[in-house]
Parts: structure tokens; C-alpha cells; sequence
């Protein structure tokens, strides 16, 4: 019966979540220590509201539940076929359709004050800002943020706010062409062009344009003015010029010198979440890591949603809008580059309001014409090398083959061991 109301969709993406969460062996070690903190919480802020009985009747066994779920999981190993195989069980299966509709009144709880003032206590608060135009120190504060979080957001950044506003604006207007216009935007790759809502992202809509990291005429399969390419191509030239930056500061930061990014691929992409009352309390996109090395987000000022995961806590961060400011956060090639340092920081993106969300993206995916490894510094006998050379397009259809979104790809891509 419970296996029938869950929606198939929401149910195959929530599946996609929690197989990943399962299967990450550093958050299984702290369901203990949570399980304790939470129980110790919310007995004390029950008790505090008088609602001893509905925290003892509904909410402990709930979350117990889901716990179990995660325990029960432990039993498999990272291979996707397992999951797969646990999923499609007459148990698995009912398990995850009970942890779906279960997770998702957790998730509704989660507004409420019994698990707020909890992941208050756990979290670390707020991911970095970093100033881009701090004279000392700035590399290292990059690598930083990098290793601890994955993700900062950046000030003074050079982008100004009204090429950031006219952006925002462009993006709207292309999304607003009518539906046969959009779909005229193809691409022989699947992924690339115009994208339309699919059953794992139902409210999402997008625009991927690859190859933008030289000047070209890369706009050309978008149906735009030529006042708004001009726009676009302003907007990727600064972009691509933040993204050399950032990419030299990375090399600083570990004491390199070179230009990190040059002549690498990179791919523009423009999100439109269509949020509205049906889709509040769930997944605009759901839980992943990027692919690529380095990301560039100009999310929507005006509607929040980025959440990220706590990579010591495990649990999940918000990164909400401050307007001016652009979000940076590293993929799964910038941990393999840095030896397993960077963190390849997985986020989703979650409907709070019934707002319509913009974000317009820049992929920095990695050389094409050469294989990605970490530098030889950054190897020695207390840090070996955890990952082979990795060619990031083999990579990007490795992790789809496998439908691992959130990087265990990478654990396919350790060299081999001599004994
Ligand atoms: O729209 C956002 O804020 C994030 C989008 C994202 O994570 C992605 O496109 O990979
Ligand atoms: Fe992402």
C-alpha cells in the first residue's frame, strides 16, 4: 500500500540519495553518536513543550527507523549492483518505499523545532566567504575552504552587479521562448542543449553549452538577440578569467606555479526551477557531486535552496544566497587532482518557497587532450597516490554507467597496490 503512494519518481531519486548516503562509509560512523545527541535533544525539548508523547509516539521510532534502514545497509559494499540487488528485493524494496514516505515527513519536521536546533548544534555554521581581493594569505585560505568544505562563496570578485542582474535576466528570457524554440537548442551528447524536465528532476529545466572556455561561437545554438550573446559572451569572458584566478591560487596555495586551468574544457549551464506549491519540501535537484574540477555558481539572490553536506557531520548546510556574491565548489576531479585533500562536496538543491530559482553555472571539466593526476608534491610516502590518472570524459561516463552521483566513482580508481 505505502509502496503504491510513493510517487515512482520522487521515489527513484530519493533511492539515488540514500543508496549514495548508504554507501558512504565515513557517515555510517557517526549514527551512533547522533542517534545519542538527538535522543538526549529532543527528550529535553519535548519535555520543555509538553509534547512528550507525540516525540516518545512518532518522532523517535521515525527516526529510529530510517536509522535502521542506514544500518541494515551496511551489510553491502560499495558496488552499485548490491544496492541494486537490495533495491529490487521484495524487503529492500518495501524498505525504501516505508524510509521514502518516512524521510519525507522528517524532511517537513525538519522546519519545525525538533531537528533545526539539533543540526544547529552539530553544524560548523557557514561556509567561507572569502574576499578575492585580500593582498596575503588569499591562496591559502582558498585551499582552506577547499579541504574543508568544498565550497565558499566570494567577494569582490570582479563581476559587476549589473552584468550579474543582465545575466540573470537573458537567462530568464531564453527559458521564456516558447517550447519548440527551446528544444531547437540539440546536441548530439546527451546531457548538452537544451534539457528539458525529466522524472528525476521534475521541476527543473536547463541549458548546457560546452565548450566555452575560448572565445567562440559557442552561443550560436541558442535562439538569443544579439544583444543578449553580447551579454553572454561578456558574461563567460569574466567568468573565465575568475576561473583562471581561482585556478592559480589553487596552485599557490600548494606552493605551485603555472596556470592550472589553462586550455581546459568548460561548460556554461543555466538551471530554471520551476518551484511551485506542489514541489516545496522536495528536491529541485537531488543530492550529487559535480563531475568537474571546479564550479562557478551565480545562484538566485532572490530564492535560496543550495544545500550542501556537513562533510564531518554529515549533514546538511544550507548555503543561502547573499546577494553580489558567487558560490565556488570543487568536483570529484579536484579531489582526485589533490590527492584526496579537496573536498568534492555534495549538494543538492531543495524547494523551500514556491518561487521560480535561476542559476547560471560554469564547469571547469578538465583538459581535454590529457589525463588528470595529483602533482608529484603533493605525493609522498605518508600521502601515496590514491587515484590512477583519471581522463575526464571516461570518468564522466564511468560515474553515469555506475549511476554513482555523488563521487564513490573515484573508489573504482585506485592504483594497484604492490604488495
Ligand atoms: O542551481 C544550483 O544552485 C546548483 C546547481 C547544481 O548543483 C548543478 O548544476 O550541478
Ligand atoms: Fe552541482
Amino acid at each position: 500500500m505505502i509502496r503504491e503512494d510513493a510517487n515512482q519518481q520522487s521515489r527513484s531519486t530519493f533511492e539515488n540519495e540514500i543508496g549514495d548516503v548508504l554507501m558512504r562509509k565515513e557517515l555510517k560512523s557517526h549514527i551512533g553518536v547522533q542517534l545519542f545527541a538527538l535522543w538526549i535533544l529532543a527528550e529535553f525539548l519535548a519535555y520543555n513543550q509538553g509534547c512528550f508523547l507525540m516525540h516518545m509516539g512518532f518522532f523517535f521510532p521515525l527516526k529510529l527507523f530510517v536509522l535502521h534502514l542506514e544500518q541494515n545497509a551496511q551489510a553491502f559494499d560499495q558496488s552499485s549492483a548490491n544496492f541494486a540487488a537490495f533495491k529490487n528485493s521484495e524487503v529492500g524494496g518495501q524498505r525504501l518505499a516505508v524510509a521514502y514516505v518516512l524521510s519525507h515527513e522528517l524532511s517537513r519536521l525538519d522546519h519545525g523545532f525538533l531537528i533545526k536546533p539539533w543540526s544547529a548544534m552539530m553544524a560548523r555554521g557557514e561556509v567561507p566567504v572569502i574576499d578575492m581581493q585580500r593582498v596575503e594569505g588569499l591562496a591559502e585560505e582558498i585551499v582552506n575552504a577547499c579541504e574543508e568544505w568544498g565550497i565558499f562563496r566570494i567577494i569582490n570578485h570582479g563581476i559587476p552587479a549589473e552584468l550579474l542582474t543582465e545575466m540573470k535576466a537573458v537567462v530568464a528570457a531564453l527559458f521564456d521562448l516558447p517550447e519548440e524554440i527551446k528544444r531547437r537548442t540539440v546536441s548530439t551528447e546527451s546531457g548538452k542543449g537544451y534539457i528539458t524536465f525529466n522524472p528525476s528532476t521534475p521541476y527543473l529545466e536547463g541549458f548546457s553549452i560546452d565548450e566555452v572556455s575560448s572565445p567562440g561561437d559557442f552561443c550560436d545554438p541558442l535562439d538569443a538577440s544579439p544583444h543578449q550573446r553580447e551579454i553572454i559572451y561578456k558574461y563567460i569572458n569574466v567568468i573565465r578569467d575568475l576561473a583562471g584566478l581561482l585556478g592559480r591560487k589553487l596552485m599557490e596555495g600548494f606552493g605551485l606555479a603555472g596556470d592550472l586551468f589553462d586550455g581546459w574544457n568548460c561548460q556554461m549551464r543555466f538551471n530554471k526551477y520551476h518551484f511551485c506549491q506542489e514541489s516545496v519540501g522536495s528536491c529541485g535537484v537531488f543530492l550529487h557531486s559535480d563531475p568537474s574540477f571546479l564550479t562557478i555558481l551565480h545562484d538566485d539572490d532572490d530564492v535560496c535552496g543550495l544545500q550542501v553536506v556537513d562533510k564531518y557531520t554529515g549533514e546538511f548546510t544550507p548555503v543561502d544566497p547573499v546577494p553580489g556574491t558567487i558560490a565556488v565548489n570543487m568536483g570529484d576531479i579536484a579531489k582526485a587532482w589533490s590527492n584526496g585533500r579537496f573536498c568534492n562536496v555534495k549538494h543538492r538543491v531543495w524547494c523551500f518557497e514556491p518561487k521560480t530559482r535561476y542559476s547560471t553555472v560554469l564547469f571547469v571539466l578538465g583538459p581535454n587532450d590529457k589525463k588528470v593526476e595529483a602533482p608529484p608534491e603533493l605525493v609522498d610516502s605518508e600521502h601515496p597516490r590514491l587515484y590512477v590518472p583519471i581522463d575526464i570524459k571516461e570518468y564522466r561516463n564511468a560515474r553515469s554507467a555506475k549511476r554513482l552521483h555523488t563521487g564513490n566513482t573515484l573508489s573504482y580508481l585506485a592504483p594497484p597496490r604492490h604488495e
